[in-house]
């Protein structure tokens, strides 16, 4: 249970957000923008987000466009904008999210005395993002929690991909002393609170407070309008009751990428992504049909390379590439005479049995990986929502895995 001291802090802190909050609303309005007075930001079960504090219907909110962070802003204000872009653009996957961080980190948007225009919008943002797997600290024991499973690549790859684009950063935004700390903050802020319009990736200030809801949840629709097509506006598409919380939907994403991007799962999401492994076949320099089995086998396997003869792939529900790859593997290790068709042999029934054999061996084997670590007995908050949140990833994970081993004993 909290201390009486804090609840205190709590309740001062709480006071100084809606204060925040208030501030944000104001300088949106001096700028010649709307938010509708019948909204009120605090917490709800999703944790801080917008509701109705009266039966409401038609616009909610209408920012200019001098109101909005698009990457193209943020290329122009900064001195070494455009050469940032040039190489977020050959070396990253998301140029516009790299230029929105550099411009977050240059407005010192963290910072309690910020003075950037943006500030009021600077001021709302979380703090702290511990939430998110890529801001748990390295030697974490939620690392555990999710070791073996398909989550645990990718939350490894976007480590690598976030500590690439902070070399990259650093090396731009060289005159102010950027750490990693920062940079991830800025980072995650970002990847959790930008919107796409119009191919622009772009911080929409007080619009971001809105949570994300399951289609049946959202009432909430937004876009460019105006005579340029350049105010934001968020509109309601119902009438919506006083007390209800707004909700505009973030896309339909399985819970591994809610997880990753945004810290959070829902109880139904789309289904997952796995990881099976695949065994490279093994090409016998005495097969007769050696010669067109390696101009099939470059075809099928599209390049991939292998490490030490085995590739780790991202299958989901349908498992379609892996089974074709599978059944491909099975066509190269059969003997063939001199002259074999390659291709008709992949519709044989007998290849597709053992593709399905194999493919069940994978999923089985990938079943066995995924672990059940219950971590240390007392954990702070964010620590059981994380690893809640990682429970109901690695079920959705187990839900594929179990489907593909049951889909395969069926057909073969
Ligand atoms: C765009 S912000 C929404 C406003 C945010 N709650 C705030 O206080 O600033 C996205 C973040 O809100 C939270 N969030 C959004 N939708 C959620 C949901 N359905 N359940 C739980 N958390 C949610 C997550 O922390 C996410 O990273």
């Amino acid at each position: 249970m909290a201390s009486c001291s804090e609840r205190k802090q709590s309740g001062s802190l709480v006071a100084k957000m809606a204060e925040f909050v208030e501030l944000l609303e104001s300088w949106v309005r001096e700028h010649g923008g709307f938010v509708h007075p019948a909204v009120g930001i605090h917490k709800g079960d999703r944790g801080r987000g917008a509701f109705a504090s009266k039966d409401l219907a038609g616009e909610l909110c209408r920012l200019p466009p001098k109101l909005l962070i698009s990457e193209k802003l943020a290329e122009g204000s900064m001195a070494f904008g455009h050469e940032l872009r040039m190489a977020a653009e050959e070396f990253t996957a998301a140029p516009g999210l790299v230029l929105l961080t550099a411009f977050l980190l240059h407005e010192g948007a963290a910072g309690a005395h910020c003075n950037s225009f943006y500030a009021p919008y600077f001021h709302v943002l979380p703090k702290k993002l511990s939430s998110l797997p890529v801001c748990w600290p390295d030697d974490h024991w939620l690392h555990s929690t999710i070791k073996g499973s398909h989550l645990e690549r990718q939350v490894r790859a976007k480590r690598h991909n976030l500590g690439l684009e902070f070399a990259l950063l650093k090396s731009y935004v060289g005159k102010l002393p950027l750490t990693w700390e920062d940079f991830l903050w800025a980072r995650c802020i970002v990847s959790s609170r930008a919107y796409s319009l119009q191919s622009q990736r772009c911080l929409v200030p007080w619009a971001d407070l809105l949570n994300h809801g399951t289609s049946s949840e959202v009432c909430v629709r937004y876009g460019l309008e105006g005579e340029t097509a350049s105010d934001f506006v968020m509109n309601l598409g119902q009438l919506v009751p006083q007390g209800a919380e707004l909700l505009q939907s973030y896309g339909d994403k399985p819970n591994a990428t809610l997880l990753l991007d945004y810290g959070f799962v829902l109880p139904q999401a789309p289904p997952a992504v796995v990881s099976l492994a695949f065994q490279l076949p093994q090409l016998l320099e005495t097969d007769p049909a050696l010669k067109e089995k390696k101009v099939f086998w470059t075809r099928v396997s599209k390049g991939r390379s292998f490490r030490k003869g085995e590739l780790l792939l991202e299958v989901d529900e349908a498992a379609e590439a892996f089974l074709e790859l599978l059944r491909a593997a099975v066509v190269c290790g059969q003997p063939q005479g001199s002259s074999c068709d390659l291709e008709e042999k992949l519709q044989d029934p007998s290849v597709e049995m053992e593709a399905l054999i194999r493919l069940q061996h994978s999923a089985q084997q990938a079943l066995g990986k995924l672990c059940e670590f219950e971590g240390p007995e007392v954990k702070e908050d964010w620590e059981v929502v994380s690893q809640q949140n990682c429970a109901q990833a690695l079920a959705d994970e187990r839900c594929v895995l179990q489907s593909l081993v049951a889909r395969a004993k069926r057909e073969s």
